[in-house]
């Protein structure tokens, strides 16, 4: 033994920290040092950006002032002069002009970290949109950006299917996404009276609303009936009623079809599939793709926004990055180009199912094709064998989509590849999204993203439990969960009761700062929780293993509480508490429901 000790090589346990980013948190709480992202330098490409695994495609050298419409003529690199008589429509255009509109100005206060000037530079550089349809603001919308310079962003889609909902129920999911933290929402209707469903969502919402126009073409004809002036009407018709940005699959060509034919599930995106089926029955090149110039003219009008579709996305681990995917890529950031050309704002459309290794060459090589254009993606799936799970399986995706570099995360709910999402599925996609997204704000050292954070560990080390739910993104979920087993506010809880409380005895140990800060601690006494709400009664119903009298016990409210360990005298005494709370809460509250006291 001791001979293979000795004659062990010496092992160099020394390290040095990479080269840190910015500190996430405004008052730079804590131990640690600050992010390991690229440090935050806005106004170039590498904004809020992960550092590179080795052979990852560097940014683009262009931005979208290198793609300015005919007639203008580039003064610097960051400045142009418009023909004369030029009258600036799109937020694009605005930036353009160097003029600051009211949109960045109330972007600005909503994202502290970014000023207006640097809100209109990073929308002029075509990395930042601001969708909102000069329409829409006539209503109650409450302009946002999508960019990776501000925060990362969630969508929720929804939508009436000719199997399920209507109109009504599509409002009250749209409400309840905006409640839940949606960014942006899409009506996905394809079923039920689509211009009434997408007029009520325009009239009832204040964030930016997306459609795929494509769907409402198709209603009442067949795909192979489409033309021109179907697509032209169409539009033009969606951006008078105030629609946000539109989903256009122009990039799916003739020629990447054959290359769709050995993937294990074809084309998943409805849009793409459509088009590709139009495209082989006609023998012609997507309608879309030939009359890009003319779409980005009705756009224009109204200020509605480009999400190039990705219609050739991977449906399946196993297709993706595939040429199909690349090739399509490659299209949309010709299709990007030639929008900036047009004055029309861009972000673009993104995976899908992609294995998590992938992740970072997929956001890196958008970045590059599409000269920074914001990156909204649809998950990614990680894995695709957890079918009612797909929240999860695409959240960790989600996660790695942000910090890579997508500027927008679009939800996956439990119901992908299932059914119609229905209310609670909204819920769930949308929290499963505000994780991934401020996870990766955190780790891209986004200044102040770490505050809220920061806070709650402080009423967590103090033992505050009202503060701890307040500061929690679901109060009432974490305050039903808390009290499913013990309903008194009291310096531990059910995990591993008052002797194994790891946090209070850190928080007695005088020499660590652990649970001291004076605004976070709880009142001198336990008091007795304030109880479940209705709300909380059902989360806690809806786990199934509590019968109604237990739910009717835990809805109590203002109890008085006799349970704390900083009131008592000894362990002894702790442990009488220990045992009473362990056994029953009630007693602790002085409340006897029957006999046995259960
Ligand atoms: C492109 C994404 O759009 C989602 N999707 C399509 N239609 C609807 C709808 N009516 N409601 C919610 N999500 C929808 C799919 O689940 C897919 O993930
Ligand atoms: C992020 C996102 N949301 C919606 C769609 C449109 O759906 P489809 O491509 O299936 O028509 C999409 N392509 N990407
Ligand atoms: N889940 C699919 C996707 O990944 C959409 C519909 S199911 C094939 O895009
Ligand atoms: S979600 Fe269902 S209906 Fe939609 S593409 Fe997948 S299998 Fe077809
Ligand atoms: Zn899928």
């Amino acid at each position: 033994m001791s001979q293979a000790t000795e004659s062990a090589p010496v092992v160099d346990r020394s390290w040095t920290l990479p080269p840190l980013g910015d500190n996430p948190s405004t008052e730079k709480q804590g131990t640690t040092p600050g992010s390991f992202a690229q440090r935050g330098a806005i106004g170039k490409p590498l904004t809020y950006a992960s550092p590179d695994t080795p052979g990852m495609p560097q940014p683009s050298d262009k931005t979208a002032w290198d793609f300015l419409p005919e007639g203008w003529t580039r003064t610097g690199e960051e400045s142009a002069e418009p023909p004369a008589g030029f009258e600036p429509i799109t937020q694009l255009e605005f930036a353009r002009v160097g003029v600051v509109t009211p949109e960045m100005k109330r972007v600005a206060l909503r994202e502290p970290h970014l000023t207006p000037e640097q809100i209109r530079r990073e929308v002029a550089a075509g990395r930042m949109v601001i969708p909102a349809n000069r329409n829409h603001l006539k209503h109650n919308l409450d302009p946002m950006a999508i960019g990776r310079a501000s925060l990362t962003k969630i969508n929720a889609n929804m939508g009436a299917s000719p199997i399920s909902s209507g109109t009504d129920e599509e409002v009250e999911k749209l409400k309840w996404a905006e409640k839940w933290g949606a960014d942006t929402v899409m009506d996905l209707s394809t079923g039920g009276d689509l211009d009434a469903c997408r007029a009520a969502i325009i009239e009832n919402s204040t964030v930016p609303i997306g459609t795929v126009p494509i769907y409402s073409m198709i209603i009442g004809r067949k795909i192979e009936d489409l033309n021109e002036q179907i697509v032209l009407e169409t539009l033009e018709h969606q951006a008078r009623q105030g629609v946000d940005y539109f989903t256009i699959h122009a990039g799916v060509l003739r020629e990447h079809l054959p290359l769709v034919r050995k993937r294990l599930i074809g084309i998943v995106s409805r849009g793409g599939s459509l088009l590709a089926k139009w495209m082989i029955t006609h023998h012609k090149q997507n309608l879309m793709y030939t009359m890009w110039e003319q779409i980005c003219d009705v756009m224009r009008e109204h200020d509605v926004t480009f999400s190039i579709g990705d219609g050739l996305r991977p449906g399946g681990l196993a297709d993706a990055t595939d040429a199909a995917q690349l090739g399509e890529l490659a299209t949309i950031g010709e299709l990007t180009e030639r929008a900036w050309r047009k004055g029309v704002q861009v972000m673009v459309e993104g995976p899908g199912h992609v294995p998590f290794d992938q992740i970072e060459f997929n956001m890196k090589l958008q970045r590059r094709l599409c000269h920074g254009a914001p990156f909204y993606v649809l998950g990614p799936l990680v894995t695709d064998i957890f079918p009612g799970y797909d929240h999860i399986t695409s959240c960790i995706g989600a996660t790695a989509a942000g910090y890579h570099g997508a500027s927008m995360l679009c939800y996956v709910t439990p119901k992908e590849h299932l059914g119609l999402p229905k209310k609670d599925d909204v819920k769930q996609g949308c929290v499963a999204y505000k994780i991934a997204a401020h996870a990766a704000d955190v780790a891209l050292g986004i200044p102040g993203t770490r505050d809220r954070d920061d806070e709650l560990t402080k009423a967590r080390a103090a033992l505050n439990w009202q503060k701890h739910f307040d500061l929690s993104f679901d109060p009432e979920l974490a305050r039903a969960y808390h009290d499913e087993d013990l309903e008194v506010d009291t310096d531990f809880c059910a995990m591993c009761g008052h002797d194994w409380c790891s946090v209070r005895i850190s928080k007695e140990i005088t020499e660590f700062f652990s649970g001291k800060d004076e605004q976070s601690q709880p009142a001198k006494k336990a008091i007795a929780s304030p109880g479940v709400t209705e709300g909380g009664a059902d989360i806690l119903k809806a786990r199934g293993n509590l019968s109604a009298e237990e739910i009717m016990r835990l809805a109590h409210k203002g109890k008085k509480a006799a349970c704390h360990s900083d009131t008592l005298k000894d362990e002894e005494a702790a442990k009488g508490v220990q045992k009473l709370v362990k056994i029953n809460t009630l007693k602790a509250h002085g409340i006897v429901v029957n006999e046995t006291g259960l």
